[in-house]
């Protein structure tokens, strides 16, 4: 193969691009470590035929242009790259002796997420100030920087920026300094209201909120938090309230609306709102959630100041924002014209496969990545709950160390497993979309989603669980064939069609055990609800006897010789009720 063309190497136990996709308009991760035009040539290399594994430090540093610049410059040392075959012309040589600096005080990896100010150049109370300095942020990042003049201002706003750019802090901070700056007059005579809503979709994530909130709160005595969620007694939570009326408030929509409903005193409560944050705007205002959002927005006085924050902001967000804010709020993008809104630091691979082969790739890529790196923490994604367990069953029974979560899990379950998870190294959780947004996992090393996404938004928070705070990681999309089309809604996206390995025999001897092994009543499960997810994707569902077929290709793949029966009032549910080809019970 001539050099210049040879695209593939492992990348955190990864195979890496062999060929022009279709799908992406660019390539990474050519044998120099800088782009190459999307008319290479295709050049398929066999998974066996990687010459090296490459520790996946060094080999994602090595892809990235702009942390080569970093090195160049002396300011970041990465480990020598290891393999002769892979090196490219200006690939580094004896960068090994750069003086290496603590990422984490330059920023993560490249620094770039975090700007030049610092936070006690900003017009910030001291008690503020000295909790940001005790959660150890010394510089703003990029979209605290750009929003907190403007929230302090007393402006509604509608923020943009990248995952894991600082967020929270960025709606927190300036909100917490309105409620520390309301007159004692008005403080006392709101005593018991809430003044700061933030309204978070999911209920690990309003959790997380409620932490940073406490951080930054660790010296103003006289605020505090409290959340609310489903998935835990009311009652508890309306007798904490009423013994301890706090004025910051974190919650999800469906339970605060029933606190709305059912708890004496809460809408009043609920008029002395000064700040009502969106966190993940985009989410909290798509049809899932919107009519609970508007009736707590009703709640709310129409002079609040509204502040909506996310790393995706699609035209029809912005188009309904005016619903929740002034005409004259502000829009404040962060993320650059022409740049992704993924990172460059991230490695994004998409692997096509038949769907009979995916159990066996998962098993194959998540060995080599373990194997590749010992401080694995692995992230995969599937498409409802149900199939979500039966994934973790399956890998469970291959012996990988491996965490379930989703929201058929008891809410109690689901926190541990979270806090276990922010904690570990060396595991893999397997999870639908209760962890795709927002929830701030330190040093994820690899996302893997299985399926097509639910969207191409879904798609960017999912993959923004890794490569936090300027540091780097790798995602894998594994679609079947027919899937494939989903690829087109990321295009802009430096999306990489990765070499579909060739799994070896004993894995998949070993994979068709441990489906074997695998209750039936969890595959019957997954099936219902993997028709119910694809019946409602526009494309796939559309076509209803070819839903028939795949289903029978799902089902085979969990190592059924036919599809399970299904309730018949379950698939009149799904508007399935007369398509002939479904069993039903
Ligand atoms: N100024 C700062 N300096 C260093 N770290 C920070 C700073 N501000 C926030 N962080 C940390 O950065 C991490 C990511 O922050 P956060 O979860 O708010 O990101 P986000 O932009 O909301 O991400 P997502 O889009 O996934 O919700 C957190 O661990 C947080 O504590």
């Amino acid at each position: 193969m001539a050099g210049g063309d040879i695209l593939l190497r492992t990348h955190g136990g990864l195979p890496v691009l062999a060929r022009a996709s279709p799908c992406s308009r660019r390539l990474r991760f050519t044998a120099s470590g800088r782009r190459a035009p999307s008319s290479l040539a295709a050049a398929k290399v066999d998974i066996g035929d990687v010459v090296s594994q490459l520790r996946s430090g060094s080999a994602r540093g090595a892809a990235d242009p702009k942390r080569q610049r970093r090195v160049s410059e002396g300011v970041l040392a990465f480990p020598r790259v290891v393999t002769s075959r892979i090196r490219g012309a200006d690939e580094e040589e004896g960068q090994g002796g750069a003086p290496q600096l603590d990422a984490e005080k330059i920023g993560g990896v490249d620094g770039s997420y975090l700007s030049e100010t610092r936070f006690d150049q900003c017009a910030i109370s001291e008690l503020s100030l000295k909790g940001v300095k005790d959660a150890g942020y010394g510089r703003m990042t990029q979209v605290q920087e750009a929003t907190l003049p403007v929230i302090l201002q007393g402006k509604d706003v509608l923020a943009k920026a990248k995952t894991g750019t600082g967020k929270t802090v960025a709606f927190l901070l300036p909100a917490i300094e309105v409620l520390s700056k309301l007159p004692s007059s008005q403080r006392s005579q709101l005593r018991s209201s809430i003044n700061l809503l933030v309204m978070c979709p999911t209920r690990e994530l309003a959790n997380q909120v409620a932490v940073e909130a406490k951080k930054l709160l660790k010296y103003h005595r006289s605020l505090g938090v409290q959340v609310v969620i489903g998935g835990t007694r009311i009652t508890q939570e309306q007798r904490n309230m009423q013994a301890n009326p706090c004025q910051i408030l974190v919650a999800t929509p469906g339970r605060l609306k029933d606190h709305l409903e059912n708890t004496p005193g809460f809408s009043t409560r609920l008029k002395g709102v000064k700040v009502l944050v969106l966190d993940e705007a985009d989410r909290l205002l798509d049809m899932g959630f919107r009519r609970d959002i508007e009736k707590i927005m009703a709640a709310t006085p129409k002079d609040r100041q509204t502040l909506l924050f996310s790393a995706t902001v699609p035209e029809e967000v912005r188009q309904i924002s005016h619903v929740a804010m002034r005409k004259d709020y502000r829009f404040i993008n962060t993320v650059k014209e022409g740049d992704e809104e993924t990172h460059s630091q991230v490695s994004q691979m998409c692997m096509i496969a038949p769907l009979d082969l995916h159990f066996s790739i998962l098993y194959d890529v998540l060995k080599k990545h373990v194997a590749d790196d010992a401080d694995y923490k692995v992230i995969i994604f599937c498409t409802t709950a149900m199939v979500t367990k039966l994934v973790a069953e399956v890998l469970s029974q291959l012996k990988l160390n491996i965490r379930e979560i989703h929201s058929r899990k008891s809410q109690s379950a689901r926190t541990k497993v979270s806090d276990e998870f922010r904690r570990s190294k060396g595991v893999i959780l397997v999870s639908s979309d209760v962890s795709a947004r927002g929830v701030d996992y330190p040093d994820v090393t690899l996302v893997i989603q299985v399926g097509i996404p639910a969207g191409r938004e879904q798609y960017i928070h999912r993959i923004g669980r890794t490569g936090r705070k300027g540091k780097e990681g790798l995602g894998l999309l594994l679609l079947a064939p027919w899937e494939s089309h989903f690829l087109t809604s990321v295009k802009d996206l430096s999306v990489s069609e990765a070499v579909t390995p060739s799994v070896d025999s004993s894995t998949q001897t070993e994979v068709k055990g441990a489906l074997r092994r695998v209750e039936m009543k969890s595959k019957e499960s997954a099936y219902q609800a993997w028709l119910g997810y694809y019946n409602s994707n526009k494309t796939i569902g559309g076509n209803k006897s070819r839903l028939v077929t795949l289903g029978e290709e799902f089902s085979r793949s969990m190592g059924l010789a036919a599809p399970p029966a299904i309730p018949k009032l379950i698939l009149r549910k799904m508007g399935l009720g007369k398509v002939p080809g479904f069993r039903s019970t």
